[in-house]
């Protein structure tokens, strides 16, 4: 078999929506690879027939229209998009040579496609293992998880784990030993071949190895890379999808390959080289080529021998790459590489380090302990998983609680104060200037005192008369859509009264500077009310938070505080 690749035909194929790929092949070189094992013996006539691209399609081809190899209606499968160009390359007469010697007992059917069935049926209807696996991991995801990859488990696990724990989860793995060959390199305890028990999806490995079932997953894999490649040449992809020294990783659902990923392990150099990867067109983007990569990378990791992965990407598939962990920084010595992989025009080479140690193909449940660990050593350093009942009262008018109820005896806040005398702080250092700690009763009403002397000097001033009442929406209709926070001498005062809002001095001052504030920001700068806030608003919007001490010195000292004495301490 001649695998020089060809030049880059830039014949018929039409493109793909998803996949503009500019890619070319410039030159390959394929150097005598002197550690890939013997193939495995091919009858003559699926050698025939496996020469030439023609010969592939036809192969596919002749599969989907040979109503002789009937099999029950409900367990046929479609193929979707790929239908029409199995139809089109259909010519019959190779399949028929190669059914005859290959297929045996295989059933097919197709109506309008290719349908596919296993030589064993389960004893559900479902495909049993196939026992001739060449030794290459078949791990079997339900189907139904594929609906719900990016619906369940968000909130908790992040997207990531959750489209990789739906898959996970109803995976019913269990250890095929018939699938294991010897001269495997299977690590001890490692499960490499899972088999299918209630799920419709896995993930298999397969090469050349002349297997009915593998055959036919390989030229399914073919249509799809045809289909998703355009710019690579048919023949080409035949070539190395049936080249021997090449292995397809595939997820195959339902018997019917969903996508797949072609590498060639360069054993010896430790090194694989991805030459194609593709999902078929309406499952992309469902996390179907993450999951795939991590059975390749994990496959390969321990079962190639390999540490690194190296791809020519296709410009529109970078994206993917990189999520997959592959850099276009190449760290792999140049020796280890050099003359062995192809070169393509257009592409960019990447590369990929494999993890010595990672579950490539049970990350999520990695990652789900790393969050479980985290989440433990932060509740142990803190209470905000705690979360406590809400405070039963209804806001009244200017935000007054109806109930009364102190601060102290809020849900949870008690755990807060004992932190913080723990750590060294008395109640008197909570707030800046809190007014109401201590001797409650008597403080209480000096800031009360002081506060109204602040607000009768603010309603006195000659540019206060535009912010004594609540704006009236009624006289501009559009105030309360630019100012979300509105304030007002009068709602001022009733908070005061109420003797429960302004527990600190900021708060008090907050109100007055959002006061003015409004007015300048509703009003350009040359109404009268954005003067009168400039004028009136100068002395609040320069108040600054007052210490308990100079509170007292205000309180003990002076009888009638004025905004003029505050302004006084403020800038002694
Ligand atoms: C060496 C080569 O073969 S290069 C050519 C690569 N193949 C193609 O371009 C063929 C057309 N494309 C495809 O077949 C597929 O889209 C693939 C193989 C590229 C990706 O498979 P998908 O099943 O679609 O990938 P999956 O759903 O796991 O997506 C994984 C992440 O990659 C992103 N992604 C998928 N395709 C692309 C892309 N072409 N560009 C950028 N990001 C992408 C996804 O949005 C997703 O991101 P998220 O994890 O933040 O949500």
């Amino acid at each position: 078999m001649d695998l020089t690749a060809p030049l880059r035909s830039q014949a018929s194929q039409s493109p793909s929506p998803s996949h503009s790929a500019t890619s070319s092949i410039r030159k390959r070189k394929l150097l005598p690879d002197d550690h890939a094992p013997p193939p495995p013996p091919i009858p003559s006539s699926l050698s025939d027939a496996l020469t030439s691209n023609d010969d592939l399609d036809s192969v596919s081809a002749a599969a989907a229209d040979s109503e002789s190899l009937s099999l029950s209606q409900s367990q046929s499968q479609h193929v979707g998009a790929d239908e029409e160009e199995v139809e089109e390359e259909c010519d019959g007469s190779s399949m028929r040579t190669f059914t005859a010697s290959r297929l045996g007992n295989t059933k097919v059917k197709t109506v309008n496609s290719i349908k596919v069935e296993p030589t064993e049926v389960g004893k559900d209807g479902d495909p049993a293992p196939a026992t001739g696996n060449s030794g290459l991991g078949v791990v079997v995801v339900k189907e139904d998880t594929v609906k719900n990859i990016f619906t369940e488990n968000i909130q908790t696990s992040g997207a990531y784990s959750a489209r990789e724990e739906n898959l996970k989860r109803e995976t019913q793995e269990k250890f095929n030993p018939a699938s294991i060959r010897p001269g495997d390199q299977v690590a001890s305890g490692m499960k490499y071949s899972h088999y299918e028990e209630a799920g419709r999806l896995k993930f298999v490995c397969v090469s050349n190895d002349g297997i009915d079932e593998h055959m036919v997953w390989l030229i399914g894999l073919k249509i799809i890379f045809g289909r998703q490649l355009p710019n690579m040449p048919k023949e080409y992809i035949v070539r190395l999808l049936m080249d021997r020294n090449h292995k397809s990783v595939m997820v195959i659902r339902r018997n019917h390959v969903v996508g797949g990923i072609t590498y060639r392990p360069y054993v010896s150099q430790k090194f694989g080289e991805i030459a194609f990867c593709a999902i078929t067109g309406d499952e992309q983007v469902k996390g179907y080529g993450t999951r795939l990569m991590n059975h390749l990378k994990q496959h390969a990791r321990d079962v190639d021998g390999l540490t690194h992965f190296l791809t020519y990407a296709d410009n529109n598939a970078v994206g993917y790459f990189v999520k997959q962990g592959f850099t276009k920084e190449i760290h792999l010595e140049k020796e280890r590489w050099q003359g062995y992989i192809k070169d393509y025009d257009g592409g960019i080479l990447m590369e990929c380090k494999i993890d010595l140690k990672l579950p490539y193909t049970d990350l999520s449940t990695m990652i789900r302990r790393q969050r479980q660990v985290i989440d433990e050593k932060i509740r142990e350093l803190s209470n905000c998983h705690i979360v406590y009942t809400g405070i039963d009262f209804q806001k009244k008018e200017a935000g007054i609680p109806k109930k009364i109820i102190n601060v102290e005896d809020l849900p949870g806040l008690m755990v807060v104060k004992l932190t913080i005398e723990e750590a060294g702080w008395t109640p008197d250092q909570w707030g800046h200037s809190r007014f109401n700690s201590g001797d409650s009763a008597s403080n209480q009403k000096s800031w009360t005192a002081f506060m109204r002397s602040l607000l009768k000097a603010m309603n006195d001033h000659p540019d206060a008369w535009p912010f004594k009442e609540p704006v009236d929406a009624r006289d501009v209709p559009d105030y309360y859509d630019i100012i979300k926070d509105p304030m007002d001498l009068k709602t001022m005062s009733k908070r005061v009264e109420s003797e429960q809002y302004y527990v600190t001095f900021e708060m008090f001052v907050a109100d007055a500077r959002r006061m003015f504030e409004n007015a300048r920001t509703y009003n350009s700068p040359e109404t009268i009310y954005y003067k009168c806030a400039s004028r009136h608003g100068a002395l609040a919007l320069n108040w600054k938070p007052i210490s308990r001490a100079k509170f007292n010195r205000v309180s003990n000292q002076v009888s009638r505080p004025s905004i003029d004495i505050l302004l006084h301490l403020e800038l002694g």
